[in-house]
């Protein structure tokens, strides 16, 4: 992978559930024909409803499924990314924790499965749960954990080999404000160190936070720049009513293609 090569290059994806065949009831076109890339250092949030495709999307990243058609590039690499699998933090929607073993246990065995071991091991579980702010819980059962201490576990686990590129899933679900914007803080830090970041909320709020937006509607990317920017575009106050605006822009019934979006790089891709 060269300076100049994404971190991620997502292009012209498209993703269906299920097999396509006579019975197109059977099929779910959940990917329409996405494009977007990450840098080192981009903290690009997947913003948009329940359902509308971001962990699908999650999921291509992760090589966890493959395109139907398109690409998905990790560290220069295509899918299934048996190189660069190693350096990407994975922190799914739900806590991929064992529940009957202490949270130091927990963070040993995903540490052993990178190979992070000896020094580089002790340093990174003080590191690790002095910022996920669990040290004085590291010896209890995961069990016993509330359930915004298991999100910050399972952030600690995602960061444990000190990946170059992190996923997280809603990662901020059943946090309360001081942790949010806490962690919020700590992975602007990660991005200023050159990680690139992909985050899924479906909290507007919260995607104000990052430098980009990639706005998904029904599988179809409907924006995909900086908050200032599609406010402006939008003529709105809001991330959510630049979503509506952008949405009824969308609609069949108003645009006139409503199939096309951003390629590869476009940073103002959504239709004026
Ligand atoms: N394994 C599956 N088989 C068939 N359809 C699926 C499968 N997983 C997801 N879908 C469908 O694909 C679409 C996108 O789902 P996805 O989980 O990617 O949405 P999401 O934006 O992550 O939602 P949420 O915010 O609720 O997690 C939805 O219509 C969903 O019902």
């Amino acid at each position: 992978m060269n300076a100049c090569t994404p971190a991620i290059a997502i292009d012209r994806v498209q993703f269906c559930y299920g097999r396509p065949g006579p019975r197109r009831r059977d099929t779910l076109l959940a990917l329409k024909d996405i494009s977007l890339s990450v840098a080192a250092g981009d903290i690009l949030c997947l913003l948009g409803p329940s359902g509308c495709g971001k962990t699908t999307l999650v999921n291509l990243i992760m090589g966890v499924d493959v395109p139907t058609s398109g690409t998905v590039r990790v560290l220069g690499e295509g899918a299934p990314f048996r190189t660069a699998r190693a350096r990407i933090g994975f922190m799914p929607q739900d806590d991929a924790l064992y529940e009957d073993v202490t949270a130091e246990e927990n963070l040993r065995f995903f540490a052993a499965l990178y190979g992070v071991k000896g020094e580089r091991l002790t340093r990174r579980m003080d590191e690790l749960f002095a910022f996920v702010r669990l040290d004085e819980h590291r010896k209890k059962l995961v069990h016993d954990y509330s359930g915004g201490m298991k999100r910050r576990l399972s952030l600690a686990v995602a960061l444990v080999h000190e990946p170059a590129v992190l996923v997280l899933d809603e990662p901020t679900v059943g946090l309360d404000p001081e942790h949010r914007r806490y962690i919020w803080n700590h992975l602007e830090a990660l991005a200023a160190q050159g990680c690139a970041i992909v985050v899924t909320t479906h909290v507007m709020d919260e995607a104000e936070r990052c430098a980009r937006i990639a706005m998904i509607r029904e599988g179809r990317l409907i924006a995909d720049a900086s908050p200032a920017d599609i406010l402006a575009r939008t003529g709105t106050n809001t991330l959510e009513d630049a979503f509506l605006a952008l949405e009824e822009s969308e609609s069949p019934d108003t645009a006139a293609e409503p199939n096309v979006s951003p390629s590869l790089g476009e940073k103002e891709a959504y239709h004026d």
